[in-house]
């Protein structure tokens, strides 16, 4: 069986006096899909932005390759995607510009390259338009054009599903199928139905007091 990419051991999160979690303990392996699920609030953002690297209000260990991930920091920036809950592209700039600017400091890949890639996500035609004039779903397809030119083992993405229409939903689980079976680890939020065969849950947040 093969090693983790990245553990997380015993992690204890607290805000605003509230625990989110205590006694997590996550292990992410190559092939394999996990999904962070639990009600609005519960603490599923704060995890991903914690195995991210990106939060640092935490008890517990985190490890990348079976090392303390603080001392293989850039070692593991260098082999990790993140993509937050909002698009995170420059309205001024346009698709391609943000899509090289997110490629900046990563791999060099060719305009061709990023070309294909927006055209991947639908937004063949809109290449050279500036993101402002873009709908919500057309500016998150930017920041998605990201994955289908990603080579980092582990993704960690936040709530990628939104804004997406049915059709884009389904190419994009094909293409987290895809991206497991050829080796690739992923941690997943989604409030979207979401059910792939063999896929890991942590559930966070036992309240179900759900309002509305
Ligand atoms: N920067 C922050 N400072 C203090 N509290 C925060 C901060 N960010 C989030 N929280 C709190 O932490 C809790 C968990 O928030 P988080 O965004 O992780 O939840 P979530 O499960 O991703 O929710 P949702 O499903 O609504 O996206 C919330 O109660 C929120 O108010």
């Amino acid at each position: 069986m093969s090693e983790p990419l990245l553990q997380a051991v015993n992690l204890q999160c607290e805000r605003d006096d509230r625990i989110l979690f205590r006694d997590l303990s996550v292990s992410i392996l190559p092939g394999t899909l996990t999904r962070v699920e639990g009600p609005n609030g519960s603490g599923k953002t704060t995890l991903l932005r914690i195995l991210a690297g990106l939060n640092d209000s935490y008890s517990g260990d985190m490890l990348w390759r079976g090392r303390p991930r603080h001392t293989y920091r850039e070692e593991f920036l260098r082999n990790m995607l993140y993509l937050g809950h909002r698009p995170g592209i420059k309205p001024l700039l346009t698709p391609m510009e943000n899509l090289r600017t997110l490629m900046a400091g990563r791999r060099y890949v060719t305009d061709k390259v990023l070309w294909q890639a927006l055209e991947g996500t639908g937004l063949g035609g809109f290449q050279n338009v500036p993101s402002r004039n873009l709908s919500a779903g057309q500016q998150r397809r930017v920041a998605l054009a990201r994955l289908l030119v990603a080579d980092e083992p582990l993704w960690i993405l936040d709530e990628i599903f939104t804004a997406i229409d049915i059709h884009g939903v389904a190419a994009l689980e094909r293409l987290l199928v895809e991206r497991v079976a050829s080796g690739g680890a992923i941690v997943v939020t989604t409030h979207h139905d979401f059910n792939l065969p063999s896929m890991h849950r942590v559930t966070l947040g036992g309240r179900h007091d759900h309002g509305l």
